[in-house]
């Protein structure tokens, strides 16, 4: 018995970085998923391993059962209904593990990845051998979530095949989970989150499980009914980052300029609120389409200001800022920054000769530019197929 589970990608229209401290943030789920496969050996398999093949990175790791239950026998393995912290004293245990994988020096961002989805798979399946498979189209470290998406997929997968979720097990086709379980599925993948990011917000696993769009704030979300259909091209700067190291700058200029940054998140909170209102706004309302969107364009523009007061801005990132504006288009950063990717909104009345230009313009600089529909479907799993 298998079970395939797929997690969308997500872009921050507003309050990425502010967000963990407590400002609201604007997010919505792409079309571009990571899918987590989970298989359990058969008896005549005579197989006592847990394997995790990463697909597209080509990589495949493997730990005897014995192995882990050596190493992971001095951890408080939790309950699977329980989410629970990964300590710090576990994630050593669980990294001097993934240490002895070799992984290739130019690689090595996976690790915490593989941390997670260690702590994730033996707090929810215990000491069961099985073999994972991952393939994501999400491009990795670049601001599109694909840590969320990993998590929230891997939670999906470990949970339908455990007592805390009561599914149809028959089922083919692509099926979600009910409310309940979501919440739980939520708060485990946001426990792998933090061991990937450091100190995450919970933006990002929040809308990879419910999909479409949200409002988040301090850790609770508001379901957006979007009323403008919004759609941006995403420029991929191919400049690699860290979400972890960017979130710890920022909170490191928090403690250096408190006021100040104070400041800028409470701007921030303004324009997320003001962006989520335009967004639901009636259709037919005192303002066109065409000045909602000016107005949605003024917003990225003063947030993407404010993130570079944040310091997480990059000369990558200027240059799409640049190129963009030459055709009066408006770009903010999306997700950590530092490098990754930047929305541009494309206005509803834009030519397609615009866009394009801009596209052929941007990737004449190295960059890649993709486009994603926007909203969708959150987690989502099926059973039977082959990983
Ligand atoms: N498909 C995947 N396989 C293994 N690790 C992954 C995968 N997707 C994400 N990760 C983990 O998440 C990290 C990237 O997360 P992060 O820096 O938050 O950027 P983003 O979430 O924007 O892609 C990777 O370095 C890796 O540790
Ligand atoms: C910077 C932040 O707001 C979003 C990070 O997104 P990503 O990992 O860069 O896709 C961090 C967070 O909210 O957890
Ligand atoms: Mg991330």
């Amino acid at each position: 018995m298998e079970v395939k589970a797929r997690a969308p990608g997500k872009i921050i229209l507003s309050g990425e970085h502010a967000v963990v401290h407590g400002s609201t943030a604007v997010a919505s789920s792409i079309d571009l998923y990571t899918y987590v496969s989970l298989r359990f050996p058969t008896p005549s398999d005579n197989d006592d391993a847990l394997r995790l093949q990463l697909k597209d990175i080509g990589l495949e790791f493997s730990w005897p059962i014995g192995r882990l239950k050596e190493v992971l026998s001095e951890l408080d393995i939790p309950n699977s209904s329980v989410p629970t912290s990964c300590s710090t004293e576990s994630i050593k245990l669980l990294a001097a593990l993934v240490d002895e994988l070799n992984i290739p020096e130019a690689k090595i961002g996976l690790g915490a990845g593989v941390v997670a989805f260690l702590w994730l798979y033996a707090s929810i399946q215990g000491f069961k051998p099985a073999t994972v498979v991952v393939t994501s189209e999400l491009p990795l470290g670049s601001g599109l979530g694909s840590s969320a998406a990993l998590c929230v997929a891997l939670s999906g997968a470990l949970l339908s095949f455990s007592d805390c979720a009561s599914l149809d097990l028959s089922h083919k086709e692509w099926t979600t989970f009910g409310e309940s379980e979501l919440e739980l599925l939520n708060k485990w993948a946001f426990e792998g989150e933090k061991i990937i990011h450091g100190k995450p917000s919970g933006i990002d696993n929040t809308v990879s499980t419910y999909g479409n769009m949200i409002k988040f704030r301090s850790g609770s979300l508001t379901r957006i009914k979007s009323n403008l259909t919004l759609k941006m091209l995403i420029t991929n700067t191919k400049v690699g980052r860290n979400t972890k190291a960017l979130v710890a700058g920022v909170s490191e200029r928090t403690l250096r300029h408190p006021e100040a940054m104070a400041s800028v998140f409470n701007a921030v909170d303004s324009i997320s609120t003001e962006v989520a209102s335009i967004i639901q706004s009636p259709a037919p309302d005192d303002l066109s389409i065409t000045e909602k969107e000016a107005k949605i364009e003024e917003l990225m523009e003063m947030n993407q200001g404010l993130l570079q007061c944040m310091g997480v801005s990059h000369a990558s990132i200027e240059t799409v800022l640049r190129t963009t504006l030459k055709y009066k288009l408006s770009s903010k950063l999306t997700g950590a920054g530092g490098g990754g990717c930047v929305l541009t909104l494309l206005p509803t009345l834009l030519s397609g000769t615009v866009v394009d230009k801009v596209t052929a313009e941007l990737e004449s600089c190295g960059f890649h530019c993709l486009t994603a529909a926007i909203g969708g479907n959150g987690v989502e799993i099926r059973f039977g197929g082959s990983l």
